[in-house]
């Protein structure tokens, strides 16, 4: 079944387009979404969600456009942006209960789920969110968008700033999930243990959409930050071969 379906998607900010025409599907599975700064991630992202609109194409999430999802099925998609933003003030288990009451859930529903996510995630519950470290404030941000079990995830760069240790429980925690998740992230070996598939986008075009396994073994690399690069290096080459021809 296809969860996401992106068809010929652009997006102009101001004069300057920064997806040119992107299309992708995402059925149940972990899909990483890979690319230098500025390739159009996040952009993407948003338009999927609905947040932003498109200047061209077409996006489909759950079989509906964004604009006709229900109110009941937008509250079950998750997503952890970039930026980490909770009440500061109040405790790590009251920030994870609270998030999750408000989604829906029973109080009791929500503060079993919260103790077992502060357990899962290793966090202290009584600590104010303010007097986190960046790394706990990560993981804080992430165990609190899981409270009410979301049916799709988003993930955007979730690891930056988490220990190794922290993103090796991360990363086990999201596979044992069995939803589906896109993940954006900019550390290939994450990518390589988590994903299904990966997409590499560039320059807001995707150049490729392959399992990492066979991307690896397509360019002959030894693992998938090689690929990547090869990717990237050959489309840069298209590009300045390109230009010479101008
Ligand atoms: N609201 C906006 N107004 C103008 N330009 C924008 C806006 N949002 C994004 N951009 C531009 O669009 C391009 C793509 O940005 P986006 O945030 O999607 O990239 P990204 O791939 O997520 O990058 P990163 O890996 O750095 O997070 C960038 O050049 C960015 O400056």
């Amino acid at each position: 079944m296809r969860i996401i379906s992106v068809s010929d998607l652009w997006k102009r900010f101001n004069s300057e387009w920064v997806l040119k025409g992107i299309s992708f599907e995402v059925k149940r599975e972990i899909f990483g979404f890979i690319g230098p700064n500025g390739a159009g991630k996040t952009t993407t992202i948003r338009i999927v969600l609905g947040i932003l609109n498109a200047n061209r194409g077409s996006v489909k999430i759950f079989g509906k456009k964004p604009s006709e999802l229900s109110v009941e099925e937008r509250r079950r998609i998750g997503y952890v942006q970039q930026r980490i933003s909770f009440e500061p003030y109040i405790s790590v288990f009251e920030n994870i209960w609270l998030y999750g009451y408000l989604k829906g859930l029973s109080k009791d529903e929500a503060k079993e789920r919260a103790l077992k996510l502060i357990n899962e995630f290793d966090l202290e519950p009584n600590k104010k969110a303010v007097e986190l470290s960046i790394g706990q404030r990560r993981r804080l941000q992430i165990a609190r968008e899981l409270v009410y079990k979301p049916d799709l995830l988003f993930l955007d760069e979730p690891t930056i700033g988490l220990d190794v240790e922290s993103k090796h429980k991360l990363l086990n925690i999201l596979r044992q999930l069995e939803i589906p998740i896109f993940f954006t992230t900019h550390n290939l070996w994450e990518a390589e243990k988590l994903c299904d598939r990966v997409a590499i986008i560039h320059q807001g075009q995707i150049l490729t959409i392959a399992s990492p396994k066979s991307l690896i073994r397509e360019t002959r690399s030894e693992n998938l930050e090689e690929a990547y690069l090869k990717v990237i290096k050959n489309e840069t080459l298209n590009i300045s071969k390109y230009k010479n021809n101008l």
